[in-house]
């Protein structure tokens, strides 16, 4: 039997007035890779606060692992690794440090943790920084050391947030690797993104967020067969109703243009 990892039913957020989600629901099995795409503003992040336990205050029910995240047991989080689309690092501690810190955290022992920072750093080509202080990374140094700090505990369920924010061509297809490779290993993947062509590619499961609702939710084939055929960008052109890019373009630069 296929197990079911995350369930989502009628999930409601308001912010004071404002209705932010407005009945997700949804379920994820082991295994999948779920593309998790919607318009800047669309409730995505939100919606992983919510799983995380980051944001409290919300109707519906959200189950993690068969459990009921409002049952105030977090050791679900325990089994959970979590890349943010922005994150707060300690910049005065050394990359060995920062991960060994966060790998005790998650209950590793020291040598365990150390060992399996300094090894992934170097496997990720910044095994050169791993004693220097984070505030003297590159932007691509820190989401790799972000990456790196999400997965030392070996964790079942990841939500990756925009995780290749800053990440060169190469790194991306290591990436890309990592997470096909997790995945194929029983990992479940929720993965948050704007750069459609990475998520098309990657995700077994796309699941389009709009106007607080699931819009579409299926493979890309699936989304393509329903939809005029084309890019999965063309796609979400067309779901999100989308068409004035090249007016909006020329107004916005008639703009810069006064004087
Ligand atoms: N702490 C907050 N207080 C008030 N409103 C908030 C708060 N956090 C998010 N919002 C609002 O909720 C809506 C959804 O935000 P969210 O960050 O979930 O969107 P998103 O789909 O992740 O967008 P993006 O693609 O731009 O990252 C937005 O209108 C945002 O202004």
């Amino acid at each position: 039997m296929e197990d079911v990892i995350l369930e989502i039913i009628d999930l409601k957020k308001n912010y004071s007035s404002k209705s932010v989600l407005n009945g997700v629901s949804l379920q994820v099995k082991r295994g999948e890779i779920i593309g998790y795409i919607g318009p800047n503003g669309a409730g995505k992040s939100t919606t992983v606060k919510i799983m995380l336990g980051i944001e409290a205050e919300f109707s519906g029910e959200v189950k993690i692992f068969g459990q009921d995240i409002s049952d105030g047991d977090i050791n679900y989080k325990r089994k959970i690794g979590y890349v943010p689309e922005i994150a707060e690092v300690y910049d005065n501690l050394t990359g060995h440090e920062y991960l060994t810190f966060i790998g005790e955290l998650y209950g590793l022992d020291f040598e365990l943790a150390d060992y399996k920072a300094k090894s992934l750093m170097e496997l990720f080509g910044i095994g050169e920084v791993y004693y220097s202080r984070i505030a003297t990374y590159s932007k691509g140094m820190r989401q790799k050391l972000l990456i790196i700090s999400s997965l030392l505990h070996n964790p079942e369920l990841l939500f990756f947030d925009e995780p290749i924010n800053g990440l060169d061509a190469n790194s991306v297809m290591i990436f890309k690797e990592i997470m096909t490779q997790l995945a194929e290993q029983g990992k479940t993947i929720f993965y948050s993104s704007h750069i459609m062509d990475v998520v098309e590619k990657i995700s077994s499961r796309i699941i389009l967020l709009h106007d607080g609702k699931i819009a579409a939710d299926g493979t890309f084939e699936e989304l393509k067969t329903q939809n005029t055929k084309g890019s999965l960008e063309q796609i979400f052109n067309q779901l999100t109703g989308f068409s004035e890019h090249k007016e909006l373009g020329s107004r916005f630069v008639s703009v810069v243009g006064e004087m």
